[in-house]
């Protein structure tokens, strides 16, 4: 999906963002080295991508792009084998309706660190007994299109560094109905900026009249999002922390 020139100048703009030392969040609970995109000001590239990847997305999941993919969360995750690295990653699903994951660093620059997929949960069920295909090899520049709620994981990396960038791409349409990762129904409020969690607030998104998008995507009603996070009792998360 990404030209090497591409790979090569996302990897190394994140890399120089870590290395400045900036203030970062963690893009959620599973992932300790990885940077959200967004904060790197890709915001707006970011969400070009999403709308290309519609079509696609839609043609192999229909169901879960119901009315578009109007948000998304896109960060790193990096592998490596030091005490400290982040060197593989247990089963689970993403919060997201469908997640693209894609290669960022050379092929032979490291190995093990391949990914595996298992069942895809439909119901909230345990992620731990299942059954899991068998590995795949990550290919730079290349991209795996997944459903959110098909369990992963990635297997210990042996040697070298691994970079890749995940999508996770949600439609409101599909979680304002039945939250995907507490499988209720959501309370949501409304978030000062950002995309929160990728709700909505059903009355903004179900008034579509005058929506002031230019020559964009056919059913994106994004200009109209009103960006809603969680509300966990006295708590307000967002709940990709909570993974
Ligand atoms: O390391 C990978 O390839 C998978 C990462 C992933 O599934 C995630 O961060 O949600
Ligand atoms: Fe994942």
């Amino acid at each position: 999906m990404f030209s090497l020139d591409f790979c090569d100048r996302l990897s190394a703009e994140v890399d120089a963002f870590c290395a400045s030392g900036l203030a970062r969040r963690k893009p959620n609970t599973m992932n300790k080295h990885g940077v959200i995109l967004d904060e790197l000001g890709m915001e707006p590239m970011l969400a070009e991508l999403r709308r290309r990847l519609q079509p696609l997305a839609s043609r192999v999941f229909a169901k879960w792009c119901a009315d578009g993919l109007d948000s998304h969360r896109v960060f790193t995750v990096s592998y490596a084998t030091a005490a400290d690295d982040q060197q593989s990653l247990d089963v689970h699903f993403d919060n997201a309706e469908v997640t693209i994951n894609a290669a960022l660093s050379e092929d032979t620059s490291y190995s093990g660190g391949e990914i595996f997929f298992c069942k895809l949960i439909d119901g909230l069920t345990d992620p731990q007994q299942t059954t899991c295909y068998p590995p795949i090899s990550h290919r730079r520049g290349w991209t795996i299109l997944h459903r959110g709620r098909q369990l992963h994981g990635a297997l210990p990396i042996t040697s070298g560094r691994r970079l890749n960038m995940i999508m996770w791409m949600r439609s409101s349409k599909v979680r304002n109905q039945l939250c995907p990762m507490c499988g209720s129904k959501p309370k949501i409020i409304p978030v000062a900026s950002g995309y929160g969690d990728g709700f909505t607030i059903p009355s903004a998104s179900s008034s579509s009249s005058s929506s002031s998008s230019s020559s964009s995507s056919s059913s994106s009603s994004s200009e109209n999002l009103a960006v809603v996070q969680q509300d966990r009792g006295d708590d307000v998360v967002d709940i990709c922390n909570v993974l």
